[in-house]
């Protein structure tokens, strides 16, 4: 079970993974049973001056008690005098936004998308049904596993619904709603925006409202104002159209999306 007390002495460490803002993932086997995770190692030090210690209690709390395929398993922490441990499932595919760049077109075929958008779609209802709000779905936030499904990791920003968590959204606006755009309160509908922003980005290789400048992104955001190139299919303009709405009760709910017929087409419907 996960309320065993695990120290650094438990594991192997392999490679770093990754780089992130309070400290690295590395690669890691746990020494009795072998089996390979990802350890992500936060300096307390960093953690306090960045005053987060309430988020990842709340990431910590809110991950270890998520069970989907399509969300990042993180099976437990410890901690020890300067740093904190999250025990992380090891995703084998990399990085969902370096397969993205890697495609010859910079940009996925709509048969991977659709397929992305319903793994996401069905991750986000599971999410939901236990009141809990991702908040910050992005392509850095979703990792590949075994047999190409995608993860959502990273729950930093998740918090239970509704809320008006006004901490400072740091890095980019490109997946922020409207209403959490001028920090209104938002609630389930941010994380549906965000999933509109995702299927334009995988189709089209670039968010929808990327510009060179923060505050014409904010504008864009705000007129809710974007155009599809030549190749976008009729159907997914449709499912986009009717996820990106400015009015949060307008935007097509999680479990229409599923069965949008789009999505339909291209995803084997016996999930
Ligand atoms: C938490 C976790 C990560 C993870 N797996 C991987 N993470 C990261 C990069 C991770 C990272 C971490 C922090 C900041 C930035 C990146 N890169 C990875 C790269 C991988 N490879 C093997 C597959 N190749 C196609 C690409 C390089 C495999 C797994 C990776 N599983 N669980």
């Amino acid at each position: 079970g996960g309320a065993r007390r695990w120290t650094l002495n438990d594991f192997e460490i392999g490679r770093p993974l990754g780089k992130g803002k309070f400290g690295n993932v590395y690669l890691a086997r746990e020494k009795k049973s072998r089996y390979i995770i990802a350890l992500k190692v936060l300096f307390k030090k960093e953690l306090q001056r960045a005053n987060v210690e309430h988020q990842l209690r709340r990431e910590i709390e809110i991950q270890t008690h998520l069970r989907h395929r399509n969300i990042l398993r993180m099976f437990g922490y410890f901690h020890d005098e300067s740093r904190v441990y999250l025990i992380l499932e090891y995703a084998p595919g990399g990085e969902l936004y370096k397969l993205l760049t890697s495609q010859p077109h910079k940009h996925f075929t709509e048969e991977a998308s659709a397929n992305y958008i319903h793994q996401l779609a069905s991750a986000l209802s599971y999410c939901h049904s236990k009141n809990v709000l991702h908040r910050d779905i992005k392509p850095e936030n979703i990792l590949v596993g075994t047999d190409g499904e995608i993860k959502i990791g990273d729950f930093g920003w998740s918090v239970h619904a509704p809320s008006s968590k006004r901490e400072t959204v740091c890095g980019t606006l490109d997946y922020l709603p409207p209403e959490m755009v001028e920090g209104r309160a938002h609630d389930k509908t941010a994380d549906i925006w965000s999933i509109g922003i995702l299927l334009y980005e995988f189709l089209v290789g670039r968010p929808p409202f990327e510009t060179q400048s923060y505050n014409s992104t904010y504008d864009k955001i705000m007129r809710c104002e974007y155009t599809f190139p030549e190749h976008v299919s009729s159907g997914a303009r449709d499912l986009i159209i009717r996820i990106l709405k400015k009015d949060p009760r307008a935007r097509l709910p999680l479990d229409e999306i599923i069965v949008h017929p789009w999505v339909a087409q291209h995803v084997p419907q016996e999930k």
